[in-house]
């Protein structure tokens, strides 16, 4: 493989807790909206409307590359996939009603009061 992406799970401590959040936050888009990027064929004049489109393969890819050096980069992208799907989309839609949910859930799981209830597995 690339140099910039190793295969394989990381050895990484800061990699597997992104990736525990990727994992867990796509498991909730059960339609799939947030699995792929969004092509104008999908979703017409998309791309006029989202300067910055984000979508969960892009931040698995950027994740595999180490891109990420925060957790508040990682948050970036994900509330940046939630709120291009608000502002593409109207508000009573289901990508938007979704991605408000998503948004919501996203919040909860990668909360600090999340991450300071975390224990060592007793091995
Ligand atoms: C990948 O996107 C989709 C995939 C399948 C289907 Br059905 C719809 C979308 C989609 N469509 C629109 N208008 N806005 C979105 N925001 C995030 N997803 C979407």
């Amino acid at each position: 493989p690339l140099p910039t992406e190793s295969a394989g799970p990381s050895s990484d401590p800061f990699e597997q807790l992104l990736h525990y959040y990727l994992t867990h936050l796509e498991r909730k888009d059960i339609h799939k909206f947030f699995h792929f990027p969004i092509t104008d064929m999908l979703a017409p004049g998309y791309s006029a409307v989202v300067k910055h489109p984000m979508d969960f393969s892009t931040m698995r890819k950027k994740l595999a590359r180490g891109w990420y050096e925060s957790l508040s980069q990682f948050k970036g992208d994900f509330d940046l996939m939630c709120s291009n799907a608000m502002i593409y989309n109207e508000q009573d839609t289901i990508y938007s009603r979704f991605a408000r949910k998503m948004s919501r859930s996203g919040a909860k799981v990668m909360s600090k009061e999340r991450l300071s209830n975390a224990r060592r597995v007793v091995p």
